[in-house]
């Protein structure tokens, strides 16, 4: 096979909900650095499917090529939605625009209509508690704030397919377990299926219904592990020893897989 763009699904894929399909993909980038390969990796309708991976392993490299941003070199990608989301490590907000402002911002790219995206956005805003904030601009914002815009201004698009990079990395334990329950409650409200990235282990077994743990790069998949726990999830699920075991396997994987 050669570099393959996103391309749209068959029938059977389609049927089982499928939204994101890997199939032995393989990235090289023109400097010659590999940095996936044979990735197979699915992501359901309601599913919230976490990777992790030691750092360099190739994890962003794979959201790019989810989101269209980069190419394969090799394999087949094959995406059923146009309805994407993007949350990056960074808010990557416009510091000139409030926060309102800074979430109509895609919903404005995208041609919606002022009424229609300032009440998506206020929508928004509501749902990630930002409510109040609506003028601030993004200095007078803490991390956590910034990030909850960030979420914001994807969910006026209303993604079926929400891609995740490490977006809550830099924030301290406690607004990152904060964040972690928050999204947690918009995944089962808003029903997206969810591709995350992180390094944090107990972060992966909280948040998803399945982790898949890559290599040291070339980045390949060395374990899945579904997560039993339903949703929506109590907080203290952490404490229990069913959690401190899943978290024990995956641990153990992934220093397995870097070997
Ligand atoms: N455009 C590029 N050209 C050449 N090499 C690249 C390019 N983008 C990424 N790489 C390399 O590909 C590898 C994977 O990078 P990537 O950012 O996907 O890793 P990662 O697992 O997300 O890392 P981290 O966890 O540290 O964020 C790295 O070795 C990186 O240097």
């Amino acid at each position: 096979m050669s570099a393959t763009a996103p391309v749209r699904p068959t029938a059977a894929s389609r049927s089982a909900g499928t939204l994101l399909d890997f199939t032995n993909v393989e990235m090289t980038f023109p400097n010659g650095t590999v940095a996936l390969r044979g990735v197979d990796l699915t992501v359901k309708r309601g599913e919230f499917v976490t990777v992790v991976g030691p750092s360099g392993c190739g994890k962003s490299t794979l959201l790019r090529i989810a989101s269209g941003l980069e190419v394969s070199s090799e394999g087949s990608v094959v995406v059923d939605t146009d309805r994407i989301g993007y949350v990056f490590q960074d808010a990557t907000l416009l510091p000139w625009r409030s926060v309102a402002d800074n979430v109509e911002l895609l919903a404005e790219l995208n041609g919606m209509k002022a009424k229609e995206r300032r009440a998506k956005a206020q929508e928004a805003i509501d749902l990630v508690g930002l409510g109040g904030f609506e003028k601030n601009l993004p200095k007078q914002l803490s991390g956590g704030m910034k990030m909850r815009t960030s979420l914001a201004r994807s969910l006026t698009l209303e993604p079926e397919l929400f891609l995740f990079d490490e977006p809550f990395g830099a924030l301290d334990e406690i607004t990152r377990e904060r964040l972690n329950d928050e999204l947690l409650r918009l995944f089962v409200e808003k029903q997206f299926a969810g591709l995350f990235i992180t390094h944090s282990v107990s972060e992966a077994v909280y948040l998803s219904t399945k982790v898949v743990v890559m290599s040291g790069r070339p980045g390949s998949i060395v374990g899945t592990f579904d997560v039993p726990f339903p949703m929506p999830r109590d907080p203290d699920i952490r404490f229990t020893p069913e959690f401190g075991a899943l978290v024990g396997e995956v641990s153990h994987a992934l220093r397995e897989g870097h070997r």
